[in-house]
């Protein structure tokens, strides 16, 4: 198997009395977006400072199979990150921050001028930060952890204050990234952010991990229902329940669709019984909700 991006084995982490972290372990397979979803202080930028050495905890962190400690932490250089409110200097101008954080590489002004058109920041880069908005701090800070091109990405719900015009840019340019071999681990409390980016998913719960999938499993297990007007609301109902459908309301009739269900059957059984079929309507479960199934089993 190849050598994980990230390994967190048993990452344990106290506040006080307070235990923020129990026994989490997870990995990240190179070349993959990984989502880190969990409540408002369910520990995921605990884990995220634990993994970047920002904090001690105990437990065992590799990184491209190089093991990585609070005092040794070498493997970190090929790692960028975005924690919480980005650590930037307000009297410097964007650019001037991107020139003191950007390795001395002979294409580093390069680099710099692309990560700047990429996320549009070319009518304010040399601005100081002071008067920068939310989401401009925010973009720069998403600059400063993709300038040095890491090989590992660590983004601590990046998609705060950005409008969704930026969101989407954003988005679009991690995807550009992990086409070219960079792994990812984003984190976010609210799923739909996730939805469209990532393709593994860690569910953590009071600091723990409740789950580890994908999302294509996740959208597999949430429901689908499909909504029928027909000229005999009640009639139509009868008849599918007899069936052995899962009748869930009368008028309009829903059913919820199993894997085995299928909308040309539910038609089918209806107009061999004479019911016409005015209106038919596909609808998804809220997705929202099987993530907060995942945390309740
Ligand atoms: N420095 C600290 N001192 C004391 N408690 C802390 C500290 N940092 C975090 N905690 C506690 O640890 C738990 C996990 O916090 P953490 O910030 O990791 O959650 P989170 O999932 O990132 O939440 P959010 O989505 O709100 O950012 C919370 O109960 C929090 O109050």
């Amino acid at each position: 198997m190849e050598t994980a991006a990230l390994s967190v084995r048993r990452l344990t982490k106290s506040f006080g009395r307070k235990q923020a972290l129990h026994h989490v372990s997870f990995d990240c397979q190179p070349g993959h977006i990984v989502g880190l979803i969990g409540a408002n202080g369910a520990g995921k930028t605990t884990i995220m400072k634990a993994i970047l050495s920002l904090i001690k905890a105990k437990g065992d962190i590799t990184i491209n199979g190089q093991v990585s400690t609070f005092r040794h932490h070498a493997a970190l250089a090929d790692v960028g990150a975005l924690i919480e409110y980005p650590g930037i200097y307000p009297y410097l101008s964007g650019r001037n921050q991107m020139k003191l954080f950007a390795t001395p590489t002979a294409d580093k002004n390069q680099r710099i001028q692309t990560i700047i058109q990429e996320l549009h920041m070319a009518p304010y880069i040399d601005r100081r930060v002071k008067g920068y908005s939310l989401g401009m701090r925010q973009k720069m800070g998403i600059a400063l952890a993709l300038v040095n091109n890491p090989s590992l990405v660590i983004l601590d719900e990046p998609m705060n204050g950005l409008d969704p015009q930026a969101t989407k840019e954003l988005r679009e340019l991690i995807q550009k990234k992990q086409a070219s071999g960079t792994t990812f681990l984003i984190s976010s409390h609210i799923l739909s952010e996730l939805q469209k980016l990532a393709e593994d998913l860690i569910v953590i719960d009071h600091g723990r991990v409740v789950q580890q999938t994908t999302m294509r499993e996740l959208l597999a297990r949430n429901q689908h229902f499909l909504s029928l007007t027909t000229d005999q609301d009640l009639r139509a109902a009868g008849i599918l329940a007899e069936n052995g459908y899962l009748v869930t309301a009368h008028a309009p009739v829903r059913v919820q669709l199993r894997s085995t269900d299928t909308v040309a059957a539910v038609l089918k059984i209806l107009t061999t019984y004479g019911v016409s079929i005015e209106d038919v309507q596909h609808e998804d479960g809220d997705f929202e909700q099987s993530v907060l199934d995942l945390i309740r089993e």
